[in-house]
């Protein structure tokens, strides 16, 4: 049987995972916390995840890599260089990093692609986010993943359209951006609305994440899924046929 090893296991998402892994009757290799050997828990498990703080991936990265261990990440708050260790790791292991492992926004995220396809640049795209007063990181990994769908379907990249927030005297908006705003607050586990909205009409595409087992059982079924695959970065969409 397949044996998940956790990074970041005593947090939110690695508590949500540990009962995932008991409710679907999967073996729990272990897991790491700070000051944890992550080296360890590579060695002992058919696959890792990690849901920890992006200060940690290079020791996670290095620790997978060295046990030839696939790895899924769901730590979000990444930087460009992490994404570049991500992409050169993928090269030996099997890799799937998201910012989000829920099947809702795996799907909003093709239906954010097609929409922003079909409708031109007059429709301005507004990303809004809520999360829990206990976020670190901001926007959402999910809000960017949101965002790299809709400059996808636009036929370019995120970094190219994206603004971050607005204050002060910002000018009127500049076309075919995309903005991105985040609100923190109480428990909100997880709300994202991509607003499409055009001269006398809006389109809104939400999804509201009602409880963090939503991210565990996705988390679960894409480790499943990822330890078995050959070396290469992987999305959730690859996981769910999407
Ligand atoms: N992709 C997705 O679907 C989702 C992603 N997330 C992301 O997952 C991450 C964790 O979220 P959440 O569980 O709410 O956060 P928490 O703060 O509750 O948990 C983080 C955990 O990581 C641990 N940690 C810190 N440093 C290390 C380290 N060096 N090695 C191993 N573990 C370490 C912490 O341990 P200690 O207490 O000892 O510091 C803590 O147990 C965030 O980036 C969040 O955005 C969250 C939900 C869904
Ligand atoms: O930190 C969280 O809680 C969450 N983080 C992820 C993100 O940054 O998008 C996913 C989810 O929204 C919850």
């Amino acid at each position: 049987m397949t044996a998940i090893g956790i990074y970041g296991s005593s947090g939110r998402m690695g508590r949500a995972i540990t009962e995932q892994i008991a409710i679907e009757g999967a073996t729990l290799a272990g897991g790491t916390d700070a000051g944890g050997d992550p080296a360890v828990l590579a060695r002992v498990a058919d696959v890792l995840v990690d849901f920890s703080t992006p200060s940690a991936l290079g020791a996670h990265l290095a620790a997978a890599r060295a046990a030839r261990t696939p790895l899924l990440i769901g730590t979000t708050g990444l930087t460009q260089s992490q994404h570049a260790a991500i992409d050169d790791a993928a090269a030996e292991i099997a890799i799937l990093q998201t910012g989000n492992t829920s099947l809702g926004v795996t799907l909003l995220a093709q239906l954010v692609r097609e929409a922003a396809t079909r409708l031109g640049t007059d429709w301005d795209i507004e990303i809004v986010e809520s999360h829990h007063r206990h976020k670190v990181d901001a926007p959402s990994g999910t809000a960017i993943l949101l965002g790299e769908a809709a400059a996808a379907g636009r036929g370019t990249i995120l970094s190219e359209l994206r603004v971050d927030g607005r204050a002060g005297l910002t000018g009127a908006r500049t076309e075919g951006t995309i903005g991105l705003s985040s609100l923190r607050g109480g428990s909100v586990i997880g709300d994202h609305t991509v607003v499409f909205a055009s001269e006398g009409e809006r389109i809104e595409l939400s999804h509201l994440a009602q409880d963090r087992s939503i991210f565990a059982k996705g988390a679960v079924r894409a480790a499943l899924w990822l330890a078995d695959r050959p070396a290469g970065r992987y999305r959730m969409g690859d996981v769910l046929g999407l």
